[in-house]
């Protein structure tokens, strides 16, 4: 059921009260009952093993679209997420949580005519996971109880992992625990979740990514752990860390629209390893954001577009790539889009178009760009860039791609492909030098499992 509000000028939202944005969220596996935002935020997961999802999509008013290119990005995220949280968290602690979330720019930058990048790495960890992960910490200190406290459970391909281990560190009450696959991240990505001690540990697991968040789901299933402790989520699957990443999509277009004000077709392509940020920028379009087309953009792990292609999803063992925060190969945040297309394949196709590109590609677009353009792209960002290239002219639209990442996180591979100094800026330069404190465990559940208990016990691994 999607519910239009009514169109009062952009600061819409001030005139509604806190019972009328009441939203639950359902399952996408429809095997357990509604739950509050609150809930599913400190639950994470439904038992059921689906998603937590909106019962309700709100379409925003004209007026806020006109006034959207005036807006700052706190006053955007408030006013795009009071009918999902509100309720629970208050319009004041709302605002004053976005007001502390988005404290860093995301500016859109001209690479080429009709071409922009959306920098989303100017965060304190350098990707746009930052924006996710600060939101999330926020609502969890808000809900956590003090006598109950809560394991926070993260799979990382890389970027998640630092901008949550950022976004949490030093909470009381709160523990997180990062999983990520040994050996399958940059080392700087790795310095940035395994140094900082206090309530930040790191357990590298002898598989994939996909391991890791099979570990992660499989912890939520188990229902002896889960009275025993509990446990929550940070990855994208918790609405708390997916929603808020809309946000960006509405700046963006504000930015572009402001630079052009004739053109009206516009296409967004979204580097993608889990699907969650590709779903936020669709859950943005089913509000109303005039977008014509999202790519969903991928590397060798190209899933998803095989799916868009020949209609059968196969997900399949991960393949390691230079762009590795998108070494996915079962995207976990999938359910969200195909729901948000009411489970249509034409309908998802007529929006959604694939792309995926090998490491060679990557490497060559890389050199491309920064000779050509004087711009730096990271790889993920180059499989977005060259999407647009190769899918514009048939789609007849400008594009954004989103620069996901910021180049240095990927240092050593940049400067191979380069053949020059890529240089770390003063966020990463901070990790330099530091202690690694590292749990290796087997991509097996029994020891991820004792190992939760024991740290448990003794509130430390
Ligand atoms: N690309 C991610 C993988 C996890 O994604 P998430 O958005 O679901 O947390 C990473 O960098 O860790």
């Amino acid at each position: 059921m999607f519910r239009k509000y009514p169109s009062k000028g952009y600061a819409w939202w001030n005139n509604l009260s806190i019972k009328q944005c009441k939203m639950n969220y359902y399952s996408t596996n429809r095997q357990t009952a509604e739950h509050s935002f609150k809930e599913s935020v400190i639950k994470g997961l439904p038992q059921d093993k689906g998603l937590f999802f909106p019962q309700e999509i709100p379409t925003l008013p004209d007026t806020f679209f006109s006034q959207l290119p005036d807006l700052t990005l706190p006053e955007i995220a408030a006013q795009v997420l009071a009918p999902y949280v509100s309720e629970d968290l208050g319009k004041e602690t709302l605002q004053q949580i976005c007001q502390e979330v988005f404290t860093f720019p995301i500016p859109l930058v001209e690479v080429e005519k009709g071409i922009y990048a959306l920098e989303l790495f100017h965060g304190p960890t350098c990707a746009f996971k930052d924006v996710g992960a600060r939101f999330m910490s926020r609502c969890l200190q808000a809900f956590a109880e003090k006598d109950k406290p809560v394991t926070v459970l993260v799979a990382t391909s890389g970027d998640t992992g630092s901008a949550v281990a950022n976004g949490f560190l030093g909470l009381e009450n709160i523990d997180v625990v990062v999983l990520y696959p040994q050996g399958g991240v940059s080392p700087i990505q790795e310095m940035q979740f395994t140094t900082l001690g206090q309530n930040i540990s790191a357990v590298a697991i002898e598989g994939t990514f996909d391991d890791c968040q099979a570990l992660v789901k499989q912890a939520f299933s188990d229902e002896t752990l889960t009275q025993e402790q509990n446990l929550s989520s940070a990855n994208s699957i918790n609405v708390a860390r997916w929603l808020p990443q809309m946000v960006y999509y509405f700046h963006a277009f504000g930015q572009w629209k402001k630079l052009n004000q004739d053109v009206t077709e516009l296409t967004i392509s979204v580097p993608s390893g889990n699907f969650g940020n590709l779903a936020a920028g669709l859950l943005a379009r089913k509000m109303g954001l005039p977008i014509s087309y999202f790519v969903a953009a991928t590397n060798l792990n190209k899933i998803v577009p095989d799916y868009l292609e020949s209609g059968t999803y196969k997900t399949a063992p991960s393949v390691s790539t230079i762009a590795n925060a998108m070494d996915v190969g079962s995207p976990n945040n999938f359910p969200r889009i195909q729901e948000l297309f009411g489970q249509q394949f034409e309908a998802l196709t007529e929006v959604v178009k694939g792309f995926w590109a090998d490491d060679e590609e990557i490497k060559g677009t890389i050199r491309l760009v920064y000779q050509n353009n004087n711009y730096l792209l990271d790889p993920h960002g180059a499989i977005g860039y060259l999407s647009l290239k190769q899918l514009l002219p048939e789609l007849k639209t400008q594009g954004i791609f989103l620069e996901t990442a910021h180049p240095a996180k990927f240092k050593e591979s940049m400067e191979e492909v380069l053949g020059q100094e890529v240089a770390l800026p003063e966020q990463l330069q901070a990790f330099l030098g530091r202690t690694k404190q590292v749990t290796i465990l087997p991509n097996d559940y029994a020891g991820l499992a004792m190992l939760l208990r024991q740290k448990n016990k003794e509130g430390t691994l």
